[in-house]
């Protein structure tokens, strides 16, 4: 954890407290998205990851050549070194001495090529698969219903995408390959090594658990370490971006200083991380460095010694000069195979850590992609060619956690054409009510009938078809006006599209944005106003021309000549078709055929606007309010 020093202006700041509470809450929400950094090697995890690759065959075969090619190469470049320096060298043999470094510039540029296709192919083969993966996922999150939304965060999918996404990269593209090519290279350096002087190979297999345990120590703090700057900095970002985003609110509500002692508690985090991290690497290396120069130190030593005094201590006799001969050589291949041979055992075990990390991103990807789609659908479920757009409600009931109903015996009937109006308190079930006729859940109890079928009984893309949606929050993508509307009907040409917003009569209102129609619309519609935004929403769903209408209409006041436009090409669109709205327009609730009253999730009042008036019930009641609240802001 970081260690902080108090700050007395965060102290002072107004609310400090509770920003300090705010961000440990989420921190432990967002840490929670992001699951644990490393998980243990499991065998049927790591053959499912292998098995991305299986599509990729042919490159993943010649990868595991060239990773074997490399193996042996590594080690053969010092050997090389070290014979000619101990053979031809030693007996004073100058074209021995040329034939060698000949040899070794050729062993050279092979293992040169041979590092570019390793590398090349890797990193093909790391993209195919997480772009494979990523495709996957996207597809597999639009089949998931409303049920995994409500809950998992959306920080958590992007987690999934990003940087687990990005730990299963390094796992296929780095971990396999370059531990292959480095446990080649020890294998094959031991061989040599212990052909040449196996006593003196004794030593140094003797050593090598003190770096290996080193690196361990130290490498998993530190992969924990870096993992904490990196996702501190996200933090950083997220609660920057939300700030910048929302800087009206904060200034409108006073909140610059909370705001900036939150930042600050996160800044001085990610300081404390990456401190951390720093004090850590500023011991790890040195320490592995001055270890691996030790060990060179004591093997001289050894070496010395033998060559010197004829064998190591123990280990034989006089030795003559041709014995003198060879352990001089050994002597040279070892210190020349040495801190190689050491920095792939560094390399091996960095490697272990990054694997760790690839098993816990493998274990969130892939339960998310093994999250079963609810099925909504039952096996023989109809898919009519048309619907009518009759709509029932029988004794409907209905809770998100089905021990608490949300919905009490909701009964209503909406017939073909009609427009039903939806009206109640906040959390009465309006959106509920919608939700369960798109089919995004199932009732609970009793059943939603259309056209006379349950809707489990009737296929969703059936359903689907036929229904348009517009919501209060007129959600655009990123694109053109025009883009927007034919998302309606894909298939839709441009004259389609002018088509239905001449139907709705506004395409002089969308005409007069800067470049028409092509009027890219900004992140999330931004670049146009609200009510160029309620109408693109209603040209798109005049296009898809669906019975089913359903519409949560915007609370949200535009001025008197966009509104008017807006309640004409409304009144259009919901011509014809059965329609239910969340309604907050007073002319909308009028014309309606039908206004459904809800409390609590139940129906209270039922009937045309006038009926209800005439009853005085808490319809009118509320109708009385609207009419008062109304002008009081004129
Ligand atoms: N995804 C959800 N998970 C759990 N409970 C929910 C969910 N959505 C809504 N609820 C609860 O269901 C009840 C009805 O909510 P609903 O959104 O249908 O009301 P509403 O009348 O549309 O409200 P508003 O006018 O504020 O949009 C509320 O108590 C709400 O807290």
């Amino acid at each position: 954890m970081s260690r902080r020093r108090p700050d007395p202006a965060a102290a002072e700041a107004p609310g400090a407290t509770l920003a300090t509470a705010i961000t440990r809450l989420d921190l432990k929400a967002r840490a929670e998205e992001e699951g644990p950094a490393r998980a243990p090697l499991r065998w049927p995890l790591v053959r499912r990851l292998w098995s991305l690759t299986t599509p990729y065959a042919g490159l993943r075969n010649t990868l595991l050549v060239l990773t074997c090619v490399r193996g042996i190469q590594l080690p053969a470049l010092p050997w090389i070194l070290s014979a000619v320096i101990a053979g031809p060298l030693a007996a004073r043999n100058w074209p021995g001495v040329l034939w060698g470094s000949a040899g070794f510039l050729a062993l050279l540029l092979f293992t040169a090529v041979t590092f570019h296709y390793r590398m090349k192919l890797s990193l093909v083969l790391g993209e195919v698969v997480v772009q494979d993966l990523r495709r996957d996922l996207f597809g597999h999150l639009q089949k998931l219903g409303m049920r995994y939304y409500d809950r998992t965060k959306v920080g958590a999918i992007i987690s999934r995408m990003t940087s687990d996404a990005e730990a299963l990269r390094q796992g296929i593209q780095d971990v396999v390959f370059v531990s292959l090519v480095n446990v080649g290279h020890m294998v094959i350096a031991s061989l040599i090594m212990a052909w040449y002087d196996l006593p003196l190979f004794g030593f140094v297999l003797a050593m090598s658990p003190l770096i290996w345990a080193i690196h361990r120590f130290f490498g998993s703090r530190l992969g924990t370490a870096w993992r904490e700057v990196q996702s501190s900095m996200s933090r950083v970002t997220a609660t920057l971006a939300e700030s910048v985003s929302g800087i009206r609110v904060t200034q409108g509500f006073v909140r610059q200083e909370r705001n900036a002692a939150l930042f600050h508690e996160l800044v001085s985090d990610h300081a404390g991380y990456n401190l951390r991290a720093s004090r850590l690497s500023g011991v790890y290396i040195p320490l592995l460095d001055f270890n691996s120069q030790l060990f060179l130190a004591g093997l001289l030593v050894l070496g010395g010694w033998q060559v010197l005094h004829g064998g190591l201590p123990g280990f034989g006799g006089e030795q003559s000069p041709a014995e003198q001969a060879a352990t001089f050589a050994a002597l040279v291949v070892f210190i020349f195979q040495l801190p190689p041979f050491f920095l792939a055992l560094r390399v091996v075990a960095r490697q272990h850590n990054t694997a760790l990390t690839a098993m816990a991103g493998a274990e969130r990807v892939f339960a998310l992609l093994d999250t079963e789609p609810e099925v909504l659908d039952e096996p023989d479920a109809a898919a009519p060619e048309t619907i009518r757009g009759e709509v029932v409600f029988d004794d409907v009931s209905f809770g998100y956690d089905p021990k608490r109903p949300v919905l009490h015996g909701i009964s209503f009937k909406a017939e073909p054409g009609q427009t039903i109006a939806l009206v109640g308190h906040t959390g009465s079930g309006k959106s509920t009510v919608i939700k369960l006729i798109s089919k995004f859940y199932l009732p609970t109890g009793g059943r939603v009938l259309i056209d006379g079928i349950a809707t489990p009984g009737l296929r969703t893309e059936a359903l689907m078809a036929e229904l348009g949606i517009v919501l209060q929050s007129n959600f655009l993508f990123t694109g053109t006006v025009m883009d927007n509307i034919r998302m309606g009907q894909p298939s839709a040409s441009d004259a389609d599209v002018v088509a239905a917003a001449k139907k709705l009569d506004c395409l002089d209102l969308l005409e007069q944005l800067p470049e028409g129609l092509h009027t890219a619309v900004g992140e999330r519609g931004g670049a146009l106003s609200l009510g160029q935004r309620q109408l693109v929403c209603f040209c798109r769903a005049m296009l898809a021309d669906p019975r089913l209408l359903i519409l949560d209409e915007a609370t949200s006041s535009v001025d008197g000549l966009t509104e008017a436009r807006i309640q004409k090409a409304l009144n259009v669109l919901l011509r014809g078709r059965t329609s239910f709205v969340v309604a907050h327009r007073l002319s909308t609730i009028r014309h309606a055929s039908r206004v459904i009253v809800l409390d609590h999730g139940k129906i209270i009042e039922s009937g045309r606007h006038n009926e209800l008036l005439r009853e005085g019930g808490v319809y009118a009641g509320m109708y009385r309010q609207f009419i008062r609240a109304g002008e009081a802001a004129s």
